[in-house]
């Protein structure tokens, strides 16, 4: 299909999606909320910072590609990786000294509500879907100001051992600390020079510095894990994500195996009364092995319906599942990558027994589903290009106010080397026989074992911002998808 096809399948898309969010009674969001202190790192930034630490001694840091930023070097050598590569990356620090250092040598541009489960909150409130119930185990009075100032954005607070809902604002606890994360924000084009190398940035992305304060923990209260099942007549999903940050071991004896179990608990309290309640999880950078492992062994496998990810994310997942050729096809550049990342989607499918699993990439977006789930390819790829068209307005403004402001995404045009890059993956599905170039043409393949939709996406050149692009894909694609099987069961 030609891009100015496709371009009226946008508009069609975006506004019968649009027709039927307000049908969605409600979502539970959880758990990571945090505050983003961003800043666009310039030549000269990167220069300042190279020459504070020294240049060999980040080169030689680079070699040893830390999973932890534990002092300035460590920072600067996965800054100066992330800017060589144009790759997103997330690295966690422990200590309140990088914190310190940072606000000493760079001083951020600006604060943004943060944390996959903070941004896809608000930006559901402000697309007016109904209940948006919000949840994030540490909500400082800092961070309660982050959420947008909306009566469907809603926390559960415990009264006289009776669930309530009220805004954030209304429920923070005056004691806790705000976690605050710093975003280093980098443009295509920066010219990087250092010791005896030099490079050229080839992608804006950025790379997250996310703290680790002693006191994180992915967890709820006793009392409020009871009342769960009261939610239920209020929601009809939910949109999990932060785990990431549970630790291998905790100084009071616990360890990840203790969060994971009550990780599940939630889920399986979430399903109490509405076992068919879908829960989407958004995967994220996790650089402990033996946790994005567990994650996806024992959370994701078999208890969340729906999973969304970025190019380097399914690698990762790729690479702790025991795929590692595939994981390597994937962030190869070569021509290989995309079918890799079709068979890397259709093993994540299968083997985590997902309903659904969308990838969100440069220009285009693949998603497999399950043969049996209500809804048809075109339906699904409806959701996908609703989702593209509020990732280009994010892109564009660097947030989204309405569904208003969601549409001006429309005008933002799709990737030519999005298009492009597709008639790779034709021609490999065509060469294996699961589809004919006929079938692929608009996008909605039912292949043998499984449901495949792409999309060519739309992309901003120069975005004020790529944090969050994610979050907001994954998360208007799975609303999306929720009120449209709303829809179909009313009518049933
Ligand atoms: N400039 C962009 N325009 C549209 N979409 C974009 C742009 N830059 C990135 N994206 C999309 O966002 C995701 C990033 O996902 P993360 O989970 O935040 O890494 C990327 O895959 C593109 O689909
Ligand atoms: O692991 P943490 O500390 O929750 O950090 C999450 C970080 O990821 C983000 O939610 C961004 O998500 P994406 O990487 O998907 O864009 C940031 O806002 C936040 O700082
Ligand atoms: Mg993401």
């Amino acid at each position: 299909m030609d891009i100015q096809e496709w371009e009226k399948r946008y508009s069609t898309a975006f506004s019968s999606i649009s027709d039927v969010l307000g049908d969605i009674n409600g979502i539970f969001v959880a758990y990571n909320s945090n505050v983003d202190a961003i800043k666009h790192v310039t030549e000269k930034d990167i220069h300042k910072l190279i020459s504070i630490v020294g240049a060999k001694a980040v080169q030689q840091r680079i070699a040893g590609y830390p999973r932890e930023v534990q002092d300035p070097v460590d920072l600067l050598a996965r800054l100066v990786i992330a800017m060589r590569d144009g790759k997103a990356a997330e690295v966690p620090t422990y200590t309140t000294d990088i914190h310190q250092w940072l606000m000493d040598n760079l001083v951020f541009d600006k604060a943004r509500m943060g944390g996959q489960a903070g941004i896809i909150s608000n930006l559901l409130a402000n697309l007016g879907i109904k209940n948006v119930i919000t949840y994030v185990p540490w909500l400082s009075r800092e961070q309660a100001e982050y959420f947008v100032d909306s009566p469907n954005l809603k926390y559960p607070v415990i009264e006289d051992g009776v669930l309530k809902l009220r805004h954030p604002s209304e429920a923070y606890d005056p004691d806790q600390r705000p976690k605050v994360n710093w975003i280093l924000e980098f443009s295509k084009g920066t010219k990087v020079e250092y010791y005896e190398d030099s490079f050229e940035v080839p992608r804006d992305n950025r790379l997250i510095i996310s703290s680790r304060p002693s006191w994180l923990r992915i967890d709820m209260s006793e009392q409020l894990y009871d009342q769960i099942p009261h939610m239920n007549g209020v929601i009809d999903g939910a949109i999990l994500a932060g785990y990431q940050m549970i630790k291998e071991k905790y100084e009071d004896g616990t360890t990840y195996r203790d969060y994971v179990k009550k990780a599940v608990q939630v889920i399986k309290r979430l399903k109490e009364g509405n076992p068919d309640m879908r829960i989407h999880v958004e995967f994220t950078s996790i650089q402990n092995k033996v946790i994005r492992k567990t994650i996806l062994k024992d959370i994701v496998y078999k208890h969340v319906s729906s999973l969304g990810l970025d190019t380097v994310e399914v690698a990762n997942a790729l690479n702790v599942l025991g795929h590692e050729e595939l994981a390597y096809a994937v962030i190869s550049k070569g021509e290989n990558s995309i079918s890799a990342l079709y068979e890397g989607a259709v093993k994540l499918l299968c083997e985590l027994k997902l309903e659904r699993v969308h990838i969100h990439c440069l220009g285009f977006y693949i998603c497999v589903a399950c043969r049996d789930f209500p809804l048809s390819v075109e339906e699904h790829r409806d959701a996908l290009m609703f989702s593209s068209t509020l990732a280009a307005a994010q892109a564009l403004h660097g947030g989204i106010g309405s569904l208003r402001e969601g549409e001006i995404g429309l005008s933002v045009p799709i990737s030519s080397q999005g298009h492009h890059d597709l008639d790779q993956l034709e021609k490999y599905l065509v060469r294996r026989d699961v589809c004919t170039g006929t079938e692929f043409e608009d996008g909605c393949v039912c292949a043998l074992t499984h449901d495949l939709i792409v999309i060519p996406s739309k992309v901003v050149p120069d975005p004020v911002a790529t944090v969050g692009i994610g979050d907001t894909i994954s998360a208007g694609a799975f609303v999306a998808i929720l009120a449209m099987l709303k829809k179909k069961n009313e009518a049933n």
